[in-house]
């Protein structure tokens, strides 16, 4: 794998919710080239891994480095993040993207239009967000994160929901994305959305991470029975 991108890492992360451990000593690094991908069956902790890699959820114990120091508020502003159910303002789609760029200071209705038609949407500009199916309000959501220019783009199963042209706008975006340089981390159910994706996995269950290795070796031989089982269909919490 080629170095490139920033470097997003987890040392000794613990997180304790409710006085249950919910993120279990995960150390691990995203770096190198391509799409990371974070898998694992429901409740295994990568939505709260997100949380904390970008610094919305402090862990118990352990810490969040960025480009190996620990993460700062002001490292997040070069993180952005698609979360599973998107909150969009009562605004036009425009305006949404506009809202994300007027928070850093800046106007650029050229730049804004440029997010908007790279996920499809740039006809949709002057209408209300809240009109926008589910699947179109997933890609606004990854417009207004792109807008920002973010070094690192956390991506909590952003095609869940979405038709197979909407997944595939976005599949393609996530690759040009990755192509530049963003460190893209990819949280998804979808194996085969994976395999096409994915350079690199992080395999959790319980907390723990499992198993940690690049796509190829996890999708043609998984080494832990969790990851096998996962894959086969067969592995619930
Ligand atoms: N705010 C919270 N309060 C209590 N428990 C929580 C909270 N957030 C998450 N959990 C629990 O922590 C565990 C991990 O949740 P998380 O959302 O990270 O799972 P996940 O791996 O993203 O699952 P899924 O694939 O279903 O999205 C789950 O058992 C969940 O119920």
């Amino acid at each position: 794998m080629t170095e490139t991108g920033a470097i997003v890492g987890a040392e000794n992360l613990s997180l304790d919710i409710g006085g249950v451990r919910r993120l279990d000593d995960v150390s691990l690094r995203f770096e190198g080239g391509g799409v990371s991908v974070v898998m694992g069956p429901n409740g295994a902790g990568k939505t709260l891994l997100l949380r904390c890699l970008h610094g919305l959820q402090a862990p118990t114990s352990g810490r969040v480095t960025l480009d190996g120091a620990t993460l700062t508020d002001r490292d997040r502003l070069r993180q952005a993040m698609v979360f599973q159910a998107p909150v969009l303002l009562r605004r036009s789609v425009a305006a949404n993207v506009d809202f994300a760029l007027k928070a850093r200071g800046i106007h650029d209705a050229d730049w804004r239009n440029a997010c908007l038609a790279r996920v499809g949407l740039l006809e949709r500009a002057g209408d209300s967000a809240r009109r926008l199916s589910g699947g179109q309000q997933q890609r606004l959501a990854l417009a207004r994160a792109l807008a920002t220019r973010p070094q690192v783009l956390f991506l909590d199963e952003p095609t869940a929901s979405l038709d197979p042209a909407s997944a595939l706008t976005i599949e393609t975006a996530i690759t040009e994305i990755a192509g530049e340089g963003v460190r893209v981390i990819l949280v998804t159910h979808d194996v085969a959305q994976a395999r096409r994706l994915a350079s690199d996995v992080a395999f959790f269950a319980r907390g723990r991470l499992v198993e940690r290795c690049d796509a190829t070796r996890f999708f043609d031989a998984p080494h832990s029975g969790e990851a096998a089982a996962y894959l086969a269909g067969r592995y619930v919490l």
